[in-house]
């Protein structure tokens, strides 16, 4: 069995003549929970209902679970699960009577699914209790329930955690973190709360302006995230040639001209850093040390606030 679930090629979505997704191709493997970073308005949304069959792309491919075509067919959305902009409820429904529509509009036949679905997300014991009244974070667990009542291999979740207490977080990322371990669901998550994003993606996809500018996972992100000396002078070109002329190793050139240079590389001699540089003519303005966290590396791919 494969183990890609999604792949998009060239995928483009254009409203008028602006492109909200751009040229964006990415592969999604089996199990990994992929965190989408981006801005607002950066196209997280669009590239979500795209892969959803909700919007159709204007140029580009998705193939889902290896099969390719421009309009997913049913048979491969079934096997998808979403939750864009809000969950899909009948505010005067119990949990259990809205699993049963949902199971009965997908035509799944199996009646039990109803129940380990709600006991996987910890809403079996909700009673008489009408969706309309549960908690924002009750009913987003009931809203994935629903998303996952057809056993999909792929769940798409925009922005799953807004406006949720601590607990209701706490919550949706223990389930999204059992899909991936226990079902082996491949689950594609928006958030703007990176802090908790870094605890529940294994991978991350940062867009800007509907392109795709970097695609990690954990590991290379930890590894980038080490800590590292930012180095900042007047001419950032020159401040570049002065430290490739003195043999420097692990070092980045930020789009703001700074450099961050791991220490795990180099080491922590700031003082011959900063001999070598002077010899060559370049005083630097900055050299701190200093620990990135998703949220900045996520600014310094996208080159900062604008
Ligand atoms: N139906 C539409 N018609 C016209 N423009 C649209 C439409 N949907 C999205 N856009 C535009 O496409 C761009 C990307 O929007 P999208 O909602 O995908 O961004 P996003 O990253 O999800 O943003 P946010 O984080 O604010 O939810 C925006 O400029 C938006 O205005």
């Amino acid at each position: 069995m494969s183990d890609v679930v999604l792949r998009t090629r060239g995928l483009t979505k254009r409203y008028g003549d602006r492109a909200a997704v751009e040229d964006l191709s990415v592969t999604l493997e089996r199990g990994r929970v992929y965190g989408l970073i981006g801005r607002n308005g950066a196209g997280k949304t669009t590239l979500m209902r795209m892969v959803c069959g909700l919007v159709t792309p204007t140029q580009g491919s998705i193939e889902l679970l290896g099969d390719e075509s421009s309009a997913m067919r049913q048979a491969d959305l079934r096997r998808l699960g979403c939750l864009i902009e809000g969950p899909g409820l009948n505010p005067r429904m119990t949990a259990r009577q809205n699993m049963h529509l949902h199971r009965i509009l997908r035509g799944i036949p199996s009646e039990s699914v109803e129940s380990e679905l709600l006991r996987l997300v910890g809403l079996d014991d909700t009673g008489r209790k009408r969706a309309g009244d549960f908690s924002l974070g009750m009913r987003q667990r009931l809203g994935i329930a629903v998303a996952l009542i057809a056993n999909p291999e792929l769940l798409v979740l925009d922005e799953p955690i807004n406006g949720l207490d601590p607990v209701g977080v706490v919550e949706v990322r223990d389930l999204i973190r059992r899909l991936s371990h226990e079902r082996g669901t491949t689950v594609l998550v928006s958030s703007h709360n990176l802090p908790e994003l870094y605890q529940t993606a294994t991978d991350y996809l940062i867009v800007d302006r509907g392109r795709l500018c970097e695609s990690l996972s954990l590991e290379e992100l930890d590894v980038r995230c080490q800590q590292y000396l930012l180095v900042e002078a007047a001419e950032p070109a020159r401040l570049v040639a002065a430290l490739e002329a003195m043999g420097t190793t692990g070092m980045r050139v930020m789009p703001d001209g700074s450099v961050r240079i791991a220490r795990a590389t180099q080491g922590d001699d700031r003082e011959a850093l900063v001999r070598g540089l002077v010899a060559r003519d370049v005083v630097p303005t900055t050299l701190a040390p200093h620990t990135e966290t998703l949220e900045s590396y996520f600014l310094s791919v996208i080159g900062g606030p604008r």
